[in-house]
């Protein structure tokens, strides 16, 4: 079925940068942007390798002038394929994606990129005074002191696209922030809610991926099942809105149609619901301040509809155990009572190794925790002054995690 086209007419056109345009967010930021010609305009795009399927965007997409590519020999690829029509600027290597992120035709910048690659380019768009909408949770874990500081200092709107951020951003709109108690993120269980914790020990990447309610990428999908999603959203919640580490708890609740609670300090909980799709939080950034009919349908009050929620049994989901501890480690790094600290950066770049080996077929699911728990013993837990304190930090984690995993290979 064709996707409805919204042709009510706004103020003006907001022209939008893509970086990650190949992925799943990047597909559901398509059909949004699809869908609100007269509101959204695609200027650029970007991704790792995946040139052809960039090309066949650009191709749907005459408005787009500027991609990049990341990997030097897929830009050597492109550029020898023609496949760009003229007049298309096709930028190289991080300096290119950072090029992009700046680019003067452009307002807007969805970062989409898996990782912590987009660290640099969205400190880019920054500094470029573009509006940022972000989706790669892991630039916050890494570095969300100075993202935030570098979007407070420039007066950069940053717009949470992750679903239950975006969820906790509209609650939180209107809500008095002196009131405010903690807040809940939603945890759909993964691929192994359900499993008898001994089968663990045999689960295949294959199993991993089978997420219950969402199409994502291979690595979320894997830190859904070990619930490293929810630790690494918790950390972006509290950088996002200034949050103390007590007051950031998650919940099960295994339909995903309740993305986040907020609770006040008269016991009064506000709810944020949609069903779980990606494109309503990106049609609420793209299109924000404004609001707009959805791509697809709504939650039907027709039909029965159940709620579940459930705590979290932390024994089970030893990287959500950790990513309170990593959270504690840095104290209240918001408020009055600490700086942050280097674990979230520890915690965030041994959970990338060592999902990337589990995807490999090198290392088992459950020796995922123990890597990350291994690498956040052996390296201090400093207050971070700059940012080439975490960078630094990241590199050495990533390898300890590297050393770890080899040695508790399959
Ligand atoms: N998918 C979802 O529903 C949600 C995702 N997020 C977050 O959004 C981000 C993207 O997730 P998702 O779309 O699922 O991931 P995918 O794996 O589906 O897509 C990843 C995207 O990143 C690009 N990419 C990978 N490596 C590089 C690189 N080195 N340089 C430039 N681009 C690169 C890929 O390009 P290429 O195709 O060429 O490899 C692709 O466009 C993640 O941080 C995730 O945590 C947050 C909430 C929900
Ligand atoms: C869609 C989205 O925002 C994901 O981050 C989602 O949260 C993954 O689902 P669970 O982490 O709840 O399994
Ligand atoms: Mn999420």
């Amino acid at each position: 079925m064709a996707a409805p086209t919204h042709t009510t007419p706004f103020a003006s056109r907001k022209r939008i940068v893509l970086l990650g345009a190949t992925g799943s967010i990047g597909e559901s930021a398509l059909r949004v942007i699809a869908a609100y010609p007269d509101r959204l305009e695609l200027v650029g795009i970007a991704a790792g390798r995946n040139w052809q399927k960039l090309a066949q965007i650009a191709q749907r997409h005459p408005s787009v002038r500027h991609v990049a590519i990341h990997d030097e020999a897929a830009f050597r690829d492109a550029r020898a394929s023609a496949a760009f029509a003229a007049g298309t600027t096709v930028h190289a290597g991080l300096g290119g994606l950072c090029e992009l992120a700046q680019i003067a035709e452009a307002d807007l910048v969805l970062v989409a990129i898996v990782g912590t690659t987009a660290l640099e380019p969205t400190l880019a768009a920054i500094a470029a005074g573009k509006t940022i909408a972000l989706a790669s949770k892991e630039i916050l874990v890494l570095a969300g002191k100075f993202v935030m500081a570098a979007a407070r200092a420039r007066g950069v709107a940053l717009l949470p696209v992750d679903s239950e951020h975006n969820a906790l951003f509209q609650c939180l709109e209107r809500g008095n922030p002196a009131g405010l108690k903690r807040i809940f993120l939603t945890a759909s269980g993964g691929a192994f809610r359900d499993l008898p914790v001994e089968a663990l020990a045999h689960v295949t990447p294959a199993d991993a991926l089978k997420h219950p309610n969402w199409a994502m990428g291979a690595k979320i999908t894997v830190d859904s099942a070990t619930l490293a999603n929810k630790g690494l959203e918790l950390i972006e919640a509290q950088w996002l809105f200034g949050l103390a580490p007590q007051q950031c708890q998650a919940v099960l609740h295994p339909q995903s149609i309740v993305h986040c609670l907020v609770e006040y300090a008269d016991g009064s909980l506000l709810a944020q619901l949609c069903p779980p799709s990606m494109t309503f939080p990106i049609q609420h950034a793209l299109l924000y301040p404004e609001r707009a009919p959805g791509v697809e349908p709504t939650l039907d009050f027709a039909q029965t509809l159940s709620l579940d929620f459930r705590p979290i049994d932390l024994d089970r989901f030893p990287m959500l155990r950790l990513a309170h501890e990593v959270m504690r480690a840095g104290g209240d790094p918001c408020g009055s009572t600490g700086g942050g600290s280097t674990a979230p950066a520890i915690y965030n770049a041994a959970n990338e190794v060592a999902v990337a080996a589990f995807l490999a077929g090198k290392l088992p699911f459950l020796a995922i925790a123990e890597v990350v728990d291994k690498t956040l013993q052996r390296l201090p837990h400093t207050e971070p002054r700059d940012l080439a304190d975490v960078l630094a930090t990241d590199a050495q984690a990533r390898q300890i995690a590297t050393d770890l995993a080899a040695k508790t290979a399959k």
